[in-house]
């Protein structure tokens, strides 16, 4: 199975939270990328073995942040520049008294970001990592006099040892919006949700928690909580997608899931001084 971080990243490229017995979570200040979140040592995130690591392209695997648009964008990158900009730590690694370790990091707008869209901002990304859960929680700043519009979304690939057998729990009910399918509208009507296809879906304002199941090395589940976060996109590339990517590999569709909180259906507005707070928290358990 794929999943092999490089063994070394260059001093001051990567934040590492620790609390201690092996449960973990790395951040790459590339994109704000998530790299790693381990649980007793299993690592539950996914990273491509052919993700590229040179500082411009987006990290393929963990949790890379979408901002401030949601796929195709015609002022800039697909998926928006949050990703693919060089974050800043705001606040190191911190113990607090239960034991949570707390850190920051944030992004401003700059020369480049206001080239593609011209407005002041600051992100600020706070991740808080408890020994079975991890909550991320992205605020945005309007710090300028005029409102903007944007999407935001946690990317987040999650590792199976098998994807035939993950399935995600809490979308039945829900209407989705197929991107593979000209974005035709259908109602999901499976309690449990199996992918053996290439899949590219947005579950529309998703109230439950969700389960992912068999996670990591397949003994865990996954249970992820949103707060203004309504929209899930569930996303696998398959096969023949695969093989189009040259940042990974032809068979690594066999052991991710994307399952990504997020705001995309419709944009936010957030007027000027004002800001925006979603949160996606993770939570570790036995698989049955
Ligand atoms: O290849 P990327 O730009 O990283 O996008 C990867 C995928 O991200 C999301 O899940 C979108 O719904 C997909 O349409 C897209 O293919």
């Amino acid at each position: 199975m794929s999943n092999q971080l490089p063994s070394h990243f260059p001093a001051g490229d990567v934040v590492l939270l620790d609390c201690g017995d092996d449960n973990t979570a790395l951040v790459h200040l590339h994109g704000a990328t998530l790299l790693s979140w381990k649980v007793n040592g299993e690592e539950i995130l996914f990273v491509s073995e052919k993700a590229v690591f040179d500082g411009k392209k987006a990290i393929r695997g963990g949790i890379p942040i979408v901002f401030p648009n949601f796929g195709p964008w015609k002022l800039g990158p697909q998926h928006g520049f949050g990703r693919i900009k060089r974050w800043s730590l705001a606040i190191p690694p911190t113990k607090d008294k239960h034991g949570t370790v707390i850190a920051a990091i944030s992004l401003e707008d700059d020369e480049e970001t206001r080239r593609m869209w011209n407005y002041k901002f600051r992100l600020v990304y706070t991740l808080e990592l408890q020994a079975t859960s991890f909550t991320m929680n992205l605020s945005i700043h309007n710090t300028d006099i005029k409102a903007f519009d944007f999407t935001t979304l946690l990317h987040s690939y999650i590792r199976t040892p098998d994807i035939l057998n993950t399935s995600v729990t809490g979308l039945s009910g829900l209407v989705y919006v197929d991107k593979l399918k000209k974005n035709k509208k259908s109602t999901e009507l499976r309690e449990k949700v199996f992918m053996d296809e290439n899949y590219d879906r947005i579950y529309l304002e998703c109230p439950k928690d969700l389960i992912v199941s068999h996670v990591g090395c397949g003994k865990h589940n996954l249970f992820i909580k949103t707060f203004n976060l309504p929209d899930i996109v569930i996303w696998n590339p398959w096969e023949e997608k695969a093989k189009e990517m040259s940042d990974f590999g032809d068979d690594e569709y066999k052991y991710m899931i994307c399952v990504e909180g997020g705001m995309v259906s419709s944009p936010v507005t957030v007027n000027g001084g004002k800001q925006f707070e979603c949160s996606q928290t993770f939570i570790v358990t036995p698989a049955d």
